[in-house]
């Protein structure tokens, strides 16, 4: 399968998928977004594959969400939905419903929907360099569902909240102290570490490893539909004058100004 925006790769039972945007910190399209959600689709059908690890190309991020300078006034439509109608929301399904562990190789900034990505993943090795966020209230977007509730069962509902309510950035080291990564490695051994915890799960049997995660789906389900109806809903806010000012603030390097809205 040829991609544009990803890299894809397959040996030894473990598929590397790569985020390959870097001149945007690895922010993604309707295009990339598509392209992910085929590569694991890929990596599923792959029967020698059981796991997996999304990364992104570079030193400074993983991914930094969806590409501001692609969103326009009529919405989400054009950040992450591709010409075949692809959406954010298949990709968080895909990534779920694989019946492999997904192991997210954190290199740099996983911010915004590049958060909501690592948040869902399996698990999370995180570089010493990396650091974590949401930005929507920031940037007048707000990506809900796995992004919000199923944050707030890694981290507990407090912190979920103040990630969102604050939107600060978090070292690797306070990720792991709130649960967010499983582990923190020098930024030269992230894949090397990354491959280490997929090549003992080639070792398992698949079977139990494929009932052990679609067990562990079971309680965060219900995100899947919030965040299908969040989708709707913040595609309708995209296009109010609200939402323009964060993403026109992001992209003209500015301060949002939010002033004259109350809600
Ligand atoms: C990530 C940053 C904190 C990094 O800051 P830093 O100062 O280190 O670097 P720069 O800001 O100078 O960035 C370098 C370069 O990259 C460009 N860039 C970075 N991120 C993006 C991006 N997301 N889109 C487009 N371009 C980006 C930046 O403009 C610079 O370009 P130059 O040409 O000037 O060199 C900081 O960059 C940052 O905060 N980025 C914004 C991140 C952001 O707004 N992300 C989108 C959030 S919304 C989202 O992701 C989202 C996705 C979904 O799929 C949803 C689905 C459903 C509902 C909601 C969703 C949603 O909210």
């Amino acid at each position: 399968m040829n991609f544009d925006d990803i890299l894809y790769e397959a040996s030894e039972g473990i598929a590397t998928i790569t985020i390959n945007r870097p001149q945007v910190l690895n922010a993604f399209t309707g295009k990339t977004v598509d392209e992910l959600t085929r590569a694991f689709m890929q990596a599923w059908a792959d029967r020698s594959v059981r796991a997996v690890i999304l990364t992104g190309t570079g030193d400074r991020a993983f991914c930094t969400g969806g590409d501001q300078s692609t969103r326009s006034a009529d919405g989400y439509d054009h950040v992450a939905r591709s010409e075949r109608g692809v959406d954010i929301d298949d990709l968080y399904s895909v990534i779920r419903d694989i019946p492999k562990p997904v192991i997210a190789a954190v290199n740099g900034y996983a911010i915004g929907g590049g958060h909501v990505l690592h948040v869902i993943c399996d698990m999370t090795i995180a570089s010493e360099k990396a650091k974590f966020g949401q930005v929507g209230p920031r940037v007048g977007s707000v990506d809900a569902g796995f992004g919000t509730g199923y944050l707030a069962t890694v981290v507990g509902e407090k912190k979920a909240r103040e990630i969102w309510f604050l939107c600060r950035q978090y070292t690797a080291e306070q990720a792991r102290e709130m649960g967010l990564v499983n582990a923190v490695v020098p930024h030269e051994k992230l894949m090397d570490e990354a491959r280490a915890w997929a090549a003992e799960i080639v070792l398992l049997s698949p079977t139990a490893i494929k009932l052990a995660k679609q067990s562990f789906n079971v309680s965060s389900e219900q995100f899947r539909a919030t965040g299908a109806f969040a989708s709707s809903a913040v595609s309708l806010y995209y296009a109010t004058e609200e939402s323009q000012e964060g993403r026109n603030a992001f992209m003209e390097k500015r301060k949002p100004d939010y002033s004259k809205f109350t809600t």
